[in-house]
């Protein structure tokens, strides 16, 4: 029909805004999203915590104001794509026969942004009048870390006056009919560790090298490795609810202008991991492993953190988001997703990190949630693509979603009129 094909092509429109880090075009981004914002007749603000990388705002305030507000977030930036593996060019948003939308950003997460606005559309085409404030936040660089966007946004004097109540932010895409939902995530902790150790000839065997010394704690972390990966592949644990760790990079070696020193053993050698953790993994224990382990000072070793994200909050408890009836909103999302003819999935655990994490520290529930069933997982790959019935669909999820959650009265109850249930 003429108005799928309008949502569609709105949709690609901000696809084709190349938005992938190092360098995302924000404002042309910002522009088109203000301007979406205005036909809308939101309010709304474009807010530059850092110069050049704004964060929009829009607004749809509610009946009762005073009520706290739901945030319907998302990030603007995309990861870079290796142009000449694509099929079509990233940021064509090229449509095939089969209607697959090609595009960065397609999966993470144009498509959520686009969403939230066009199920804002349809409800005020429908002449909904929500009761709590509906805030839409479009953030800049999720992809690098959240520090110049979510992170300055949740610290923010802004942030606090909008009294927000629950946070809606991205999920995965999920290869079966059913939704994927998530109410935490593993903390990334990257380590780098180092061996020092006896140089010598290439030609000796000697112990205490540093290549020895460092393949030593290799060998112990990929037992851990394995003992993870298995609790996984036997079916006893899901991908976020696991330890992960992966060797990222190796360093060692004497440089010589034809490549390395063949016949000198290195008195220094060193790896890097990426390793997950849980919210309900034990940080000592694996802090203990470490030290222990996989970098101990008695093996001539040390260990540096390049990022360590806090698993529990100040008062020692995992941050994680309620999924019981001690939170409104869970109940809430599976009662809209159902009424829209959707199907949720277990809440999971994010295995990688989002812009979340900045909401859940605050106490805050946050919910992660991109409706993309019966797609594969292509966030970050190579022909990152979303059928458009998918999306259209979401839409509609997200219509009953925002209906629910901006009718929630403080008794807990649906405060929208009759009409309107
Ligand atoms: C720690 S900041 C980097 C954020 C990135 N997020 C995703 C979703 O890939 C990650 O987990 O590596
Ligand atoms: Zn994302
Ligand atoms: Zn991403």
């Amino acid at each position: 029909s003429e108005e799928e094909s309008s949502i569609i092509s709105r949709f690609q429109q901000y696809l084709k805004i190349n938005t992938a880090q190092p360098t995302p075009r924000y404002h042309e981004a910002a522009d088109f999203l203000i301007s979406q914002g205005k036909a809308l007749s939101l309010e709304s603000q474009s807010i530059e915590f850092v110069a050049g990388k704004p964060l929009v705002l829009l607004k749809w305030e509610g009946s009762n104001p005073n009520l706290p507000s739901i945030l319907l977030y998302s990030h603007t930036d995309v990861v870079p794509s290796e142009h000449s593996k694509w099929t079509h060019h990233p940021f064509s948003a090229h449509l095939d026969s089969s209607g697959r939308i090609f595009s960065r950003g397609s999966q993470d997460m144009k498509c959520v942004g686009m969403q939230y606005l066009e199920a804002l559309r349809l409800l005020k085409s429908h002449n909904f009048r929500p009761l709590r404030s509906l805030y839409l936040a479009f953030s800049p660089d999720e992809e690098i870390g959240g520090h110049d966007g979510a992170e300055k946004f949740a610290d923010s004097s802004i942030f606090q006056s909008m009294n927000v109540g629950v946070v809606l932010d991205e999920g995965l895409a999920s290869p079966d009919p059913h939704y994927r939902s998530f109410y935490a995530e593993r903390s990334p902790w990257w380590l780098v560790i180092k061996a020092f150790g006896v140089p010598g000839h290439g030609a000796k065997l000697y112990d205490n090298s540093a290549m020895e010394n460092l393949f030593k704690s290799i060998e112990s972390i990929r037992r851990f490795r394995s003992s993870q990966f298995d609790l996984i592949k036997a079916g006893f644990k899901a991908e976020g609810d696991v330890v992960s760790v992966n060797m990222v990079f190796l360093k060692a070696g004497t440089p010589s202008p034809t490549g390395f020193v063949m016949n000198l053993q290195p008195s220094e050698a060193e790896a890097g991991f990426d390793i997950r953790v849980p919210p309900t993994a034990d940080p000592e224990s694996l802090e203990r492993r470490i030290a222990e382990e996989w970098a101990p000072s008695s093996r001539n070793m040390s260990f540096t953190f390049k990022q360590k994200a806090h698993t529990r909050d100040k008062s020692g408890k995992p941050i994680l988001t309620k999924t019981d009836s001690s939170n409104p909103w869970w109940a809430l999302l599976e009662n809209a997703v159902q009424k829209a003819g959707g199907k949720l999935g277990k809440p999971e655990v994010f295995p990688a990190a989002t812009d979340s994490r900045y909401f859940r520290e605050r106490g805050l529930p946050a919910i992660g949630f991109s409706p993309m069933a019966n797609t594969p997982v292509l966030l970050h790959d190579h022909n990152e693509f979303l059928h458009k019935d998918e999306y259209l669909k979401g839409i509609k999820i997200y219509e009953s979603i925002i209906k629910v959650y901006a009718s929630l009265d403080d008794n807990g109850r649906d405060g929208a009129s009759k009409d309107e249930l």
